[in-house]
């Protein structure tokens, strides 16, 4: 092996330039490869990322501000108010540790989470936590599920319904495979133990936008309409056009859409993270494209993704 290989593999990350940097800045969480390494301080206490052991990440600051401490209480950790879990260096991503748990916001759509999985995933590699588990807490769009069930993700699919996830490197289509751990999924469902609402365990669409479709234009573009939605301030296809698309997808096992899965299951794989998606179904698009549920309701189907999952932690912590 030569070295180059050698200090590759040392890291554990498929990138061999990464050995030759003197020191990485991971620009967009505002921490060094130094301080994950040797640890940072906050208000004069120390800490370590060595000891993560979960990133819980999504889409929104206050959901992630919320987690953090849902899991504080959960886990009984000695610090219980986000305010002092904070430790954020950057506006780009809310940011809280709650000893072993990261708490992490990524924006909405895939260009948003790469950057997030690029940086978080060196954090961990630099700080020696190579086995940290990432979930995805979210909203999604459901298919012919009822408002409200929470989709734990077994296989994720792109807006073309293949397990893949596509990327323009270079002037050139790449395309990775987007597989997700199956085993980490079961698990995170049989933990559930609030029993008043529903998980079911399908394939999750991620699409590159929320109203249309894909901004690749490689395919037809009915074979292409991703969360095909006909209110938004454009719209080229039509009703039927959706709605056969959509019962398509469900055929194939989609049973919610998003915007994130497939970057997250692809880029994890090839970091060597086990990754899971559990996103709660905000509406059946089978039934509609408007997204008009009360905030009361909003809250209480966004705490489900948050109470499953930190169950799932306490479960695995202890263990
Ligand atoms: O609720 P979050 O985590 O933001 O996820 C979903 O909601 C956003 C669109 O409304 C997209 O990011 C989608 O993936
Ligand atoms: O329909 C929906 C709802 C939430 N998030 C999405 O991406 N789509």
């Amino acid at each position: 092996m030569d070295d180059e290989k050698k200090a590759h593999s040392e890291l554990g990350l498929p990138n061999p330039y990464l050995n030759s940097l003197d020191g990485d800045f991971l620009y967009h969480l505002g921490y060094s490869s130094l301080e994950a390494r040797n640890g940072f301080t906050k208000d004069g206490v120390s800490h370590s990322f060595q000891d993560v052991k979960f990133v819980v990440m999504g889409g929104s600051s206050g959901r992630m501000r919320s987690f953090a401490e849902v899991i504080a209480r959960e886990i009984n950790h000695p610090v219980q108010t986000a305010e002092q879990l904070d430790i954020h260096r950057t506006d780009r991503y809310a940011f809280y540790k709650i000893g072993p748990v990261l708490s992490v916001s990524h924006g909405m759509g895939v260009p948003s989470i790469t950057i997030l999985l690029h940086e978080i995933t060196k954090l961990l590699s630099y700080a020696g936590a190579k086995d940290a588990v990432l979930i995805r807490i979210g909203t999604s769009g459901g298919i012919g599920v009822p408002p409200g069930t929470v989709v734990i993700t077994d296989k994720t699919f792109n807006g073309f319904l293949k397990e893949e996830h596509e990327l323009v490197v270079l002037g050139e289509r790449k395309v990775r495979p987007a597989v997700i751990d199956q085993e980490l999924a079961r698990a995170i469902q049989s933990s559930q133990s609030d029993a008043r609402f529903q998980t079911v365990l399908g394939g999750t669409m991620c699409t590159d936008d929320f109203f249309e479709g894909q901004p690749l234009n490689l395919t037809p573009i009915d074979c292409n309409i991703s969360q095909g939605r006909v209110d938004g301030a454009v719209c080229e296809h039509s009703d039927e056009q959706k709605m056969d698309f959509l019962r398509r997808a469900h055929s194939c096992g989609v049973v919610n859409i998003e915007m994130e899965c497939t970057a997250m299951s692809s880029l994890c794989r090839l970091t060597g993270y086990k990754c899971a998606a559990v996103c709660v179904a905000l509406l059946d698009r089978l039934k509609g494209d408007q997204v008009k549920i009360q905030e009361e309701e909003y809250k209480s189907f966004g705490m489900r993704p948050q109470s499953l999952v930190a169950s799932f932690i306490k479960s695995r912590l202890s263990s």
